[in-house]
């Protein structure tokens, strides 16, 4: 109890100063300024995960001259201390504040996606997972040449700069020296701990190196951060050595609208790009091809702003077709979870430290940016494989995140990021189970009102209800753990919310779960799949095995979209590899020296 009032006095005051900070931070973060002087050889569209990767990469190559545009604006300083995720950074200033339309089990709600340089990386928890090798695997069998594990695991090594002395020594899954730092969440609470151990004693494997040889178990979380900060694909890829390229323009607060397709004989081809930007609306030029990597939602928007989508569609909201592409915007897939409200009410509570020493820390860290300050969101994971999961298949088919919370260490001192995190974190931990390889596919349409506008979004999470099946076996999982010496010892126990409703039904049951989950489920922020890949025979495929759009000349498209399915964990680290490999197809297509 004491914990969590104190959390909250220090919360409030937190957002007091944390509050001026931002105001300056983003005043400082508009760009007022349109620098684009085309025509350029790549356009790249969008500054997320991929797109940095795609600019950073491309721009090697000292004649090629590359713009990429994005709509939001530069990250703030505040952004790199990894607990204000989810609190500080959501608001329409760095946030697309995306709604998702009601479908399947999806109540319609908000999501949350990246309006930042860095994209979601800016913005996102900074799991950095890369899933498992049967994802690529599968991806090969689907007919997607050059996509299988043994072809990206060179691309994964080559971005990687892992901090862990005892990781980065395995050379076979490691790489040390590229761009994106990588480190083990620094901070794991003892709570997180005991959770892990309870695990173990319930038949769970022990696995030390999530992104290695072996994926399925339980582990300790790998984060996108460096030294306990946020490492955004901004950071990593657009540093200021490659924002100082005189073959490099980026163009933050710039939205674009369309790519504009020549018309005449032949296959049409993309010439330019028309945005919106700080000084009013532009059409920028292009020779060689545009690089779509705006992200699951807004690459399909795009694409189909440009004609290029479902014909019968494009006519519907009143946008010219050019290439019928029945696939645009279909597929769409994520992970999958059920609102379950269960908990494990913990034993011990954490220590927050005083007051003063947390705000002191943090109004440092926030004005000057210094300070050891490191911190998490969920600092491991259990990655398993109900029965459900067919025997010739090696991936995972659910992931139990553990730890449910942010909070923010500094030296001697703990604190939480924000009221609601104290009230589950410090008493209690929440427990989820998430579908990694969910049945049901959802998809993307724009919106007639306004096709410029946000689209409409249709997860149909739980579409087909066997896809909670998996999430069953995992409660069952949970309720093991009751059980454990772990549990007793330390005086844990699991609580789940029981309406009336359900009291007759057998315990544990999958009626008696699915019941208390009232029928409320939600996709996990890992949209992917609606700009899919697939070989010719495909015909839903947007997007060649090498990542040209069909039906025309001079697009390709490098972000989340474009994976035939979810992977088995988080898509951040599969989105900066996607850059990677994206980039060496566009130079070899050049004869440009690649690796
Ligand atoms: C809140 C949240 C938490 C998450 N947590 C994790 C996590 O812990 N680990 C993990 O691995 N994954 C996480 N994810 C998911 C992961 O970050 C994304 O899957 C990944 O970053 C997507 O990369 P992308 O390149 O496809 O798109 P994005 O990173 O979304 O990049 C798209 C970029 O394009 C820009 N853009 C869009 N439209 C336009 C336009 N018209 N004109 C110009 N620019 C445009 C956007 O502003 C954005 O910068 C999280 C996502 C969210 C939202």
């Amino acid at each position: 109890q004491s914990s969590c009032s104190a959390a909250s006095v220090f919360a409030t005051l937190v957002a007091a100063i944390v509050t001026k900070g931002i105001a300056t931070a983003q005043q400082k973060a508009k760009q007022t300024k349109d620098i684009v002087k085309g025509p350029y050889d790549f356009i790249v569209i969008g500054g997320g995960s991929s797109g940095c990767v795609a600019a950073s990469r491309l721009s090697e190559v000292s004649s090629w001259k590359v713009l990429l545009l994005e709509a939001g604006a530069e990250e703030p300083n505040y952004g790199m201390v990894p607990a204000f995720y989810n609190r500080y950074l959501t608001g329409p200033f760095y946030d697309w504040q995306y709604k998702t339309q009601k479908s399947g089990w999806d109540a319609g709600g908000s999501t949350g996606r990246g309006k930042i340089l860095g994209g979601c990386s800016a913005v996102n928890a900074l799991h950095f997972t890369r899933g498992n090798a049967g994802d690529f695997d599968h991806w090969s069998s689907l007919g997607n040449t050059g996509w299988s594990y043994k072809d990206v695991l060179p691309y994964f090594k080559k971005s990687e700069n892992n901090l862990n002395p005892a990781i980065a020594s395995d050379t076979q899954y490691h790489g040390k020296g590229g761009p994106q730092d990588v480190e083990l969440d620094r901070y794991i609470d003892p709570n997180t701990q005991l959770l892990m151990k309870a695990y173990e004693e319930a038949g769970i494997a022990s696995i030390n190196d999530v992104n290695g040889a072996k994926q399925i178990g339980v582990s300790r979380a790998p984060s996108s951060a460096s030294h306990g900060e946020r490492f955004s694909t901004n950071r990593a890829f657009l540093t200021p050595a490659v924002r100082r390229r005189p073959n490099l323009t980026v163009q933050t607060g710039a939205t674009v609208r369309r790519i504009i397709l020549s018309s005449g004989a032949g296959k049409p081809r993309a010439v330019a790009v028309e945005y919106d930007g700080p000084q009013g609306r532009k059409t920028v030029k292009l020779n060689k091809a545009a690089v779509l990597s705006a992200g699951s939602f807004n690459s399909p928007q795009i694409l189909m702003l440009s004609g290029i989508g479902p014909k019968s569609h494009l006519n519907d909201v009143g946008i010219k077709p050019v290439v019928d592409l029945p696939g645009v915007g279909q597929r769409l897939h994520d992970h999958m979870f059920a609102k379950g409200n269960v908990k494990f009410l913990l034993g011990k509570t954490a220590n927050l430290g005083t007051q003063q020493q947390i705000i002191a820390t943090i109004s440092q860290y926030v004005q000057k940016r210094t300070g050891p300050l490191t911190a998490t969101g969920n600092p491991a994971n259990v990655f398993f494989r109900s029965k459900f999961q067919k025997a010739d298949d090696p991936r995972p088919d659910i992931q139990i995140p553990l730890g449910g919370s942010q909070y923010l260490t500094t030296t001697g001192v703990k604190g939480c990021a924000s009221p609601e995190a104290a009230g589950t974190y410090f008493n209690q931990l929440g427990f989820n189970a998430i579908n990694l390889h969910p049945k049901s596919r959802g998809h993307i349409l724009l919106n007639k009102a306004n096709p410029y506008g946000m689209p409409l979004i249709y997860h149909n999470v739980f579409g087909d209800e066997s896809d909670l099946k998996p999430i069953y076996e995992a409660f069952r999982l949970a309720v093991k753990l009751n059980s454990t010496k772990v549990f007793r010892d330390n005086n844990i126990t699991l609580s789940y919310n029981k309406p009336k409703q359900c009291t007759q039904l057998t315990f544990n049951s999958d009626e008696f779960w699915k019941c208390t989950f009232q029928g409320a489920g939600s996709a996990n922020q890992h949209p992917t799949s609606t700009c899919s890949m697939g070989p010719d025979s495909d015909k839903l495929a947007v997007v060649t095995p090498r990542l040209a759009v069909r039906g025309v000349e001079g697009i390709r498209v490098m972000d989340a979209s474009v994976m035939p399915g979810t992977t088995s964990g988080n898509t951040n680290a599969v989105c900066v590899m996607i850059g990677e490999v994206g980039s060496d197809f566009i130079k070899q297509d050049y004869n440009v020296k690649t690796g």
